[in-house]
């Protein structure tokens, strides 16, 4: 049967559809396993969306590349200094190389995420759960509120929130290299938040002493091969709300950022971190950098696509009415905030509330 797009009128019940599928357990990688050549038609994008997957992207430039090696050699640091500024401006996302972390950890934490994705679903489905942040969970993203239709991918969320869950609720496939990956995303944010700490003119340390390396999520995505690829989407257009966002990719291309206004690929590169700004480091910097948007084609390759996400948060928020905006020190009659402060609620609101293409509360608060 040819996949048409089913809004509900022809008597389709998207939302019993995909709760019968949810209730299997299987995630997309069980739908890809088991050799299926069409894709259920709650998967089918909405035609705005596949009308922009037919705007080819383009391999003719690149995200910059940008080597670590030298961060803590003072003539080269202020270079680096500058490259990081410049590529949170104009681009907002970055690859970096020589991060300091070895080529065999980063193999092992693509591989056990590979083998947890890869177990039977009926061993996974002990950690299959659709409530939304709460703890290890892994689910197939096919929530509504999220997107229009569902999206081709299946997320392991292995860590939430300022303390890490017990090291025995992590999945056994995976949980020796997600408590490994930890400390080394960390440190690689760490380093990376002192060099855009100094880019604003700052000290290194000030956003460390903000809290924006204590409230930490971990997320674990796998898209399985695609039997329709041209019909849906791994992740829809959306910018990340958190400050910073530190990804590991496997070898198979797929993510894609939006740059004047044209889509560019961003290449896997063995051993790089592909790092980018949220919409709070946007705010927080008053603009100075930016949280661009991005999306993960479905998967049109023979093998699962692989990559593990953590995402910075603010930990602590300031003030007796728990508000954050442009930072103090960064503003002057010369540069006055562009964006009014906001509360830890309305964050919140807009984190469960915007729906994944949007960038509603950076729209909201613009002065
Ligand atoms: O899997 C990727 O490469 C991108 C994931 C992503 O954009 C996200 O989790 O916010
Ligand atoms: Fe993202």
């Amino acid at each position: 049967m040819a996949a048409s797009i089913n809004n509900g009128s022809s008597g389709y019940d998207r939302t019993a559809e995909m709760k019968k599928f949810d209730d299997t357990k299987m995630g997309v990688k069980g739908l890809s396993d088991a050799g299926v050549t069409s894709i259920p038609d709650f998967f089918i994008q909405p035609p705005e969306i596949l009308a922009d997957l037919k705007s080819k992207a383009t391999d003719m430039i690149d995200v910059p590349v940008i080597d670590l090696s030298l961060i803590n050699s003072p003539p080269h640091r202020s270079k680096l200094v500058q490259q990081v500024k410049e590529a949170a401006k104009t681009w907002g996302f970055f690859q970096v190389i020589n991060h300091g972390i070895p080529i065999s950890v980063i193999d092992d934490t693509i591989a056990a995420i590979k083998d947890f994705h890869s177990q039977p679903y009926e061993v996974k489905s002990k950690y299959y759960n659709r409530e939304e942040g709460r703890g290890v969970m892994y689910a197939s993203n096919n929530d509504l509120y999220r997107t229009k239709a569902a999206q081709w991918i299946d997320t392991l969320q292995a860590w939430m929130g300022p303390e890490p869950p017990a090291p025995e609720e992590i999945p056994e496939a995976c949980r020796k290299e997600v408590i490994a990956w930890d400390v080394y995303g960390s440190k690689v944010a760490e380093n990376l938040m002192e060099l855009f700490s100094e880019g604003l003119g700052l000290e290194a340390g000030k956003f460390k002493e903000l809290t924006f390396l204590e409230k930490k999520a971990l997320v674990a995505h796998c898209y399985p091969p695609c039997p329709q690829p041209d019909l849906t989407v791994g992740i829809a257009s959306h910018t990340d709300p958190a400050l910073l966002t530190v990804l590991l990719q496997n070898h198979i291309s797929g993510l894609q950022v939006k740059h004047d206004n044209t889509w560019v690929n961003i290449k896997p590169l063995r051993g790089a971190l592909v790092i980018n700004i949220g919409d709070l480091l946007q705010i927080i910097s008053n603009g100075e950098f930016n949280s661009v948007q991005h999306r993960v084609l479905a998967n049109s390759s023979k093998e699962d696509r692989i990559s593990v996400v953590m995402f910075f948060n603010i930990n602590k928020w300031k003030g007796d009415d728990n508000h954050y905006g442009p930072l103090p020190e960064l503003l002057s009659p010369e540069n006055p905030p562009i964006y009014r402060n906001f509360t830890i609620q309305e964050f919140v609101e807009n984190f469960y509330g915007k729906g994944i293409d949007s960038k509603s509360l950076i729209q909201k608060i613009k002065i």
